[in-house]
């Protein structure tokens, strides 16, 4: 999965930018404000047709503007794909590849395999669960189209449920039967969320915690653990037992949209016991097992965008990390630092081309 080239037009603070890659390694050097995140984001927003920054399309528009246009033309199997992002105010946004629009955006969702490490993801250990069911959604979903389309029906009932739920506490009132429709379809689309995140996780985590040896070279034992109300019985028998608990909340309060990932250093939760060091080693071990997970079950080498890395690893670290495009284990890498020798420095180290963006 190589990008070959990508044009900008009025993404956040691009104007117009066109940028030809190298099919290895790309850095975005430049000083802070410039738009080096930004440059990579738009990258994440052909994989994923949004941003990985700012949830709000509307904002990704540059100020001042009415449209924003990201295009890019890739080598995927020998074959050239062209997918372009655009969005317009007032308009829906549309995603095309090779000029034909998709109907679902989740359609698009694993054709280009991609994999971000930011400093922005530190709000995987600070936030709360919706941050973290979301990454395992999108590490799963990159290889598994059904799986994503259970989460999304799953989502609709899930709303459906607790709008009747409002209802029925507005307007004092109650139907069992309507209410049982939606406990059985939330039944079954738990089942085959609740049976992928197991799978996925028991062959995630040893792939994660090998990952957090080689990066921290340290003794202490991490650990991933997979919080389920599921593990207690199925959804159909939980629903039914919080019944009261749901009328009084108007909300549904068990189900897999409740899961968690709890994070783990020596049997202790990592966010209140992890030092800053151990927290960065966590999370790129989570994303770098995050590659070798997509890898292994697509066969395609995901695009790895590397922001700010620095921010994370000393530089020996960096050159061990870019140095795995040498045995073709990564396919292609963006990096984006503020020291533009630097980074040049650590990738010169590695016998491959490389192009710097000075922006
Ligand atoms: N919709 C928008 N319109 C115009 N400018 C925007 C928009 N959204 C973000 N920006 C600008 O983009 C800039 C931030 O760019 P970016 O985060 O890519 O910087 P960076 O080069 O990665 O910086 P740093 O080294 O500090 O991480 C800010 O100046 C911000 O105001």
């Amino acid at each position: 999965m190589i990008l070959n080239s990508l044009s900008l037009v009025n993404y956040k603070n691009f104007e117009s930018q066109v940028f030809n890659f190298d099919a290895k390694i790309n850095c975005f050097v430049g000083a802070n404000g410039i738009g080096k995140t930004n440059a990579l984001d738009a990258i994440y927003h052909l994989a994923f047709g949004k941003s990985y920054f700012n949830p709000i399309a509307l904002q990704n528009i540059k100020h001042g503007t009415e449209f924003f246009v990201v295009d890019g033309s890739f080598t995927k199997n020998e074959r050239t794909e062209k997918i372009i992002v655009s969005l317009k105010r007032g308009q829906k946004k549309i995603i095309k590849r090779n000029g034909k629009a998709y109907d679902k955006f989740s359609d698009h969702i694993g054709f280009i395999p991609l994999v971000i490490i930011s400093p922005a993801d530190r709000d995987l250990i600070i936030e709360g669960s919706d941050t973290r069911r979301k990454f395992i959604d999108s590490v799963i979903s990159q290889s598994d189209k059904n799986y994503l389309t259970a989460v999304i029906a799953y989502n609709k009932v899930l709303s459906q449920r607790n709008a009747l739920l409002k209802y029925f506490a507005l307007n004092n009132t109650f139907n069992a039967d309507t209410l049982a429709i939606y406990n059985e379809q939330l039944n079954t689309y738990s089942k085959e969320i609740f049976k992928k995140r197991d799978e996925f996780l028991n062959v995630f985590i040893p792939i994660f915690k090998e990952r957090y040896e080689a990066i921290s070279q340290s003794k202490e034992a991490i650990d991933l653990k997979y919080k389920s109300d599921l593990f207690d019985g199925e959804l159909i028998n939980l629903l039914e037992s919080n019944l009261n608990k749901d009328k009084a909340l108007q909300y549904t309060s068990v189900g897999t949209h409740k899961d968690d990932l709890v994070f783990l250093i020596d049997d202790f939760p990592i966010k209140k016991f992890g030092s800053q060091g151990q927290q960065k080693s966590f999370l790129i071990a989570l994303k770098l097992a995050q590659f070798d997970f997509i890898k292994q079950q697509s066969g395609v080498s995901p695009i790895l965008l590397l922001d700010d890395i620095f921010d994370k690893l000393d530089e020996n670290r960096v050159a061990q990390i870019i140095s795995l495009v040498d045995d073709d284990h990564f396919g292609q890498i963006f990096i984006s630092d503020t020291h533009a020798d630097r980074t040049e420095a650590v990738v010169k180290q590695i016998h491959q081309s490389y192009k710097l963006f000075k922006l």
